[in-house]
């Protein structure tokens, strides 16, 4: 088997934040962890999506791949060979066969050049087409891409969102590339627009049988278009399948609800929550939208184990009870919460700054605090079923309610660890080609 065009290994690109030209040379500053241990492979001939929420490192993992952005750990290899050690010939055959395809398609034009030269560029940058031939071939790429030949002499100013990521996908396809890399490319583009672009990419590849990598915070875009969908969630891929594999455990009406199924859908929660977001046509779906706890965490300090565990729906309960997930889920809430209070996210802690991170509202609650209204707030049941479990709830609980926040969150540390914050879930094969980095799916690895 031939190596795949482009792959990641163990891939890092960390950003360290500084402010100032003596905080750099010192090294201080936050480490931003966008890209944070990946590996994913493109296969020739393919089109791979990738996809999570803004911010998760899909764009920094896609500029890492076609060597835009500087790594920081890990290799990335383009047909076997690493990109640094590409050199000469070989370096300029991986810049003319990898392009990409960005997702502001103004920003990669000059205002100044007219449609005709902007194309022009990198024929002659390339040295792609003799001279002569420049002119015929410029005209040959506007229509290959839905424009025509006299829109060579308009300017970018001229043009409309979607011709202009047109005229960016012709300077593209000037060099003739095998491989093309988009980056949310239909992203900043009206709904109409958009089709239209996605429909010409679809039929661009096709007709020059090119590799693509498709980058896109839209699930329901990139099932259309991938053969196969990596999930990323705070700079890390959590699952690898192809858009059956993702989609028809949950979609389809023929696989019931999960309530009929009498069990859980094969996916990562994460795959599982960014499916059930997807607004569906049929009405007579039954399925549920999940609504996940809390924003993305920061890529400065992300949770330890799975990255996911502060928001997951199906946290693994701590061995020493015997909880469902359902009724763990809100325990680890209360504790990410509390968390927030100390680590000064919300400034605290206070009586007021204790309410505002718990989300109980003195409206609804009254003046004092107490443990009901936080289990209210927080959705956690009036008991806990396993009473071990219950009598260090209610522990922590009366402590938080006495403004003892720190001692609070030593107890629920102590009595509720779950095995998914401490420990990194390995990816595992659950179908043919099918793999989850999920704890519910695996034999762990320590961190
Ligand atoms: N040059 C940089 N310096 C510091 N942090 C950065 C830099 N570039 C990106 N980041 C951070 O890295 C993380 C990943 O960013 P990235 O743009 O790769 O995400 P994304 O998934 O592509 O999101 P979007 O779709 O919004 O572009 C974010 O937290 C972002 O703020």
């Amino acid at each position: 088997m031939s190596a795949p065009v482009l792959a990641a290994r163990d891939l890092e690109v960390h950003y360290t934040t500084s402010d100032g030209l003596l905080e750099r040379l010192a090294r201080r500053g936050d480490t931003v962890r966008a890209v944070d241990g990946v590996d994913l492979a493109l296969e020739a001939g393919e089109t791979l999506g990738l996809v999570g929420e803004s911010g998760c490192g899909k764009s920094t993992l896609a500029q890492a791949l076609v060597g835009l952005e500087e790594t920081t750990g890990g290799t990335v290899t383009y047909r076997g060979r690493t990109l640094e050690s590409l050199s000469g010939e070989d370096r300029q055959t991986f810049r003319t066969d990898v392009q990409y395809l960005f997702q502001n398609p103004g920003a990669s034009l000059d205002p100044r050049l007219p449609v005709g030269d902007a194309v022009a560029e990198p024929l002659a940058v390339h040295d792609v087409v003799p001279p002569a031939r420049r002119d015929e071939r410029v005209a040959e790429l506007l229509e290959l891409v839905g424009l025509s030949a006299t829109d060579a002499n308009r300017y970018p100013h001229e043009c409309s969102g979607g011709q202009r990521q047109r005229i960016a996908i012709a300077r593209a396809l000037a060099v003739e590339p095998s491989v093309l890399v988009c980056d949310e490319p239909v992203s900043s583009l009206d709904a109409g627009e958009q089709a239209r672009i996605l429909n010409l990419l679809a039929d661009l590849r096709d007709r020059l049988e090119l590799t693509t990598l498709f980058v896109s915070h839209d699930l329901s875009v990139v099932d259309h278009v991938a053969d196969r969908i990596a999930v990323m969630y705070l700079g890390r891929v959590v699952e690898r399948g192809t858009p059956a594999d993702l989609f028809d455990d949950l979609l389809e009406p023929e696989h019931g609800t999960e309530d009929e199924r009498g069990d859980q859908p094969t996916l990562h929660p994460y795959t599982e929550a960014l499916v059930s977001a997807i607004p569906e046509p049929d009405p007579l779906w039954e399925g549920r939208r999940i609504v996940l706890e809390g924003d993305v965490p920061s890529p400065i300090d992300p949770p330890t184990g799975c990255r996911f565990h502060t928001r997951c729906h199906r946290l693994v309960p701590p061995d020493p009870f015997d909880l469902e997930p359902a009724e763990f889920r809100p325990v680890m809430t209360l504790r990410t919460r509390l968390d927030r209070v100390e680590s000064g996210a919300i400034r605290g802690p206070t009586p007021a700054t204790i309410r505002e991170a718990l989300g109980v509202s003195s409206l609804e609650s009254g003046p004092e605090l107490t443990t009901t209204a936080i289990r209210d707030a927080i959705g956690l049941p009036d008991s806990l079923s396993d009473p071990a479990a219950e009598r260090r709830l209610e522990a922590a609980l009366e402590a938080v309610v006495a403004g003892d926040v720190s001692s609070a969150r030593s107890t629920l540390e102590d009595a509720f660890e779950t095995p998914c914050e401490s420990c990194s879930p390995a990816f595992r094969p659950v179908a043919d080609g099918h793999e989850i980095a999920c704890r519910r799916f695996e034999e762990s690895r320590d961190e």
